[in-house]
């Protein structure tokens, strides 16, 4: 794992590999919904992508192709870097709902992913117990998901996607049932895990100014049939915070993006 330097801009962040390569990928849904018309994205190592755009432009099922949740009807997923049998390791998910086990503790939960894999809780106790403090939640270890506020429960699931040590993290509007303050919050606190850590994100949003804050490339894509119609780099240095947050640029970047989404919707209105 590489730790980062401070004040990175994207060119610092960014390599020219690509993790994942999605090629040509359409996909139609027995029922005939078109979600994905010829998407073709290339995700670079250290990218922080966002994938914004309307409700039913495919953002989600983009997401689930990537992770073979679902295949694609045509084109193909690449993974340049690896070998395809290896990638299930290599990639998180985290879901909107944080999706615990309400009869498992929070180091039960945490320690799932290594469970699935035959790791003893013994063995998986150093692990699972650094995923904890990367999250701030060590001290809640023995604590049960009832006794949690929602911030904590992400949080948690946010710990159990880190503690395979994952290259390619995949997020989909993992905030967005959150009130803005424990939002920002965990807004910070992925910035800082994602600086430390050097992954790549893949992170599916509704909201402007929560990619703007995080991304250093948006991919905004419209609805019916799902497609990408622009691809915008946000090249503001990192660390970014509560100054980038009330800044000039910040607001700058977000009216483009705005102003994009915006021109996202109406050409998905009128097809
Ligand atoms: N299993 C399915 N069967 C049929 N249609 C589906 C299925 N899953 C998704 N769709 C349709 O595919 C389109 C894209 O859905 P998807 O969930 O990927 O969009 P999204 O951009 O993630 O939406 P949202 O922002 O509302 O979550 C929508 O029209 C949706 O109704």
């Amino acid at each position: 794992m590489t730790a980062m330097v401070n004040t990175n801009m994207q060119s610092d962040i960014v390599s020219s590999s690509s993790v994942v390569s999605l090629k040509g990928i359409s996909k139609t849904f027995s029922n005939g919904t078109v979600a994905l018309n010829n998407m073709s994205l290339d995700i670079r190592q250290g990218e922080f992508v966002s994938l914004l755009g309307p409700s039913g432009c495919g953002k989600s099922t983009a997401l689930r192709i990537i992770t073979s949740l679902t295949g694609p009807t045509t084109g193909r997923v690449e993974w340049p870097l690896e070998e395809s049998k290896q990638k299930e390791h290599e990639l998180s998910f985290v879901f909107q709902e944080p999706t615990l086990m309400p009869w498992a503790t929070v180091f039960g939960n945490v320690w799932l992913p290594l469970r699935l894999k035959g790791v003893s809780k013994k063995a998986a106790y150093d692990r699972v117990m650094e995923a904890l403090q990367g999250v701030g939640l060590e001290q809640f270890a023995d604590s049960y998901p009832r006794e949690l506020s929602g911030g904590m429960k992400m949080r948690v699931s946010i710990a159990r996607a880190l503690v395979t040590k994952p290259k390619l993290l995949l997020m989909d509007e993992p905030f967005a049932a959150l009130d803005e303050i424990t939002r920002f919050k965990l807004n910070n606190d992925l910035l800082r895990l994602w600086e430390t850590f050097g992954w790549t994100v893949i992170f599916v949003t509704h909201s402007v100014f929560e990619s703007v804050y995080l991304s250093n490339r948006i991919v905004v894509m419209a609805a019916r049939p799902g497609r990408v119609v622009n691809d915008m780099a946000i090249d503001a240095p990192y660390p970014r915070d509560e100054a980038f947050r009330t800044s000039s640029v910040y607001a700058g970047f977000c009216r483009d993006v705005s102003d994009a989404l915006h021109k996202a919707m109406i050409v998905g209105d009128h097809l």
